[in-house]
């Protein structure tokens, strides 16, 4: 009796603990994910015009460019979320999916212009968009504590087939640019230079492409995991008024 008690008192103090710092975080995700989804939001509909009007995706990733690098660059934040503690996620699992989707923007269908009207570029964007879509808005609405069932779903359901097919858009997009990157040598350094150091961009996207072989399974059960967690209740943190 007197141990549960104790147990009690320290669930009570962890509780306490939780909402002491939960308005100030609780405010500040709640503007985060709502100005996330709006984006990803403007760029489905982005993204949808273009192919109405051009009838083509040639020249979709150039029109919708700008807003992609701001929010997908602004997605950094997330890192920082669970290096403070603000949400409950890895920071390695986040730090892999948000790098990994950085280096991808900046470093190569931005920096890799020849590649920009690939087929697998639409592929990626558009497992991306839906991915973050419902992704974000599953935070909003369960931080609001009235998250639809449906949204949840798609939360934890998508990304088995997304997830392949962003990757495979990812893989397909940097395996087009490796000869470009091969003729022009950009982002190269050479010997001899006065530093004395050399770096081969060509090189450097074949280790990313092989590091997809570790690291996607790790995500991919990582996400596994969160829906045994959240559809199947293992561990089961409802959001319920
Ligand atoms: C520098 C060069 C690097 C090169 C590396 C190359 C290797 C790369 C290999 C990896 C390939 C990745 C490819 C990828 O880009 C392809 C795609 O994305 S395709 C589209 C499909 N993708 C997805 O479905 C991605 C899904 N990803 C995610 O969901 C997250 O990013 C992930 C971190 C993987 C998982 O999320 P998380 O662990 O956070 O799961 P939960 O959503 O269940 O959340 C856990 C708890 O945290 C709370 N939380 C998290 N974030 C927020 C937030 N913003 N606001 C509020 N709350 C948040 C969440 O509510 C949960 O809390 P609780 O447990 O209390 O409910």
């Amino acid at each position: 009796m007197a141990s549960s008690e104790e147990d009690g008192s320290a669930e009570d103090k962890e509780n306490n603990k939780k909402k002491t710092k939960r308005p100030f975080v609780t405010a500040w995700l709640t503007v985060y994910n709502i100005a996330m989804t709006a984006g990803w939001m403007v760029l489905a509909v982005a993204m949808i015009r273009f192919y109405i009007q051009k009838g083509t995706h040639k020249g979709l990733y150039k029109s919708i460019s700008r807003t992609l690098k701001f929010f997908q660059t602004f997605a950094l934040l997330e890192i920082f979320h669970c290096a403070f503690g603000m949400v409950r996620t890895s920071v390695i699992v986040t730090g892999v999916q948000v790098c990994s989707r950085i280096f991808m923007v900046w470093f190569v269908t931005h920096s890799i212009k020849q590649i920009q009207n690939e087929e697998s570029v639409v592929l990626f964007l558009v497992a991306w968009t839906v991915t973050e879509i419902t992704r974000y808005s599953f935070y909003t609405f369960s931080l609001l504590n009235h998250l639809p069932y449906f949204i949840k779903w798609a939360r934890y359901n998508l990304f088995i087939v997304l997830y392949p097919v962003g990757v495979a858009g990812e893989l397909l997009t940097i395996y087009a640019a490796l000869p470009y990157v091969r003729k022009s040598g950009m982002l190269s350094v050479r010997l001899p230079n006065k530093y004395n150091v050399s770096f081969d961009y060509y090189i450097c996207l074949i280790i990313v492409m092989l590091s997809y072989i570790p690291l996607f399974p790790q995500l991919f059960f990582h996400m596994l995991r969160q829906r045994r967690k959240v559809l199947h209740g293992e561990v089961m943190v409802e959001k319920e008024d």
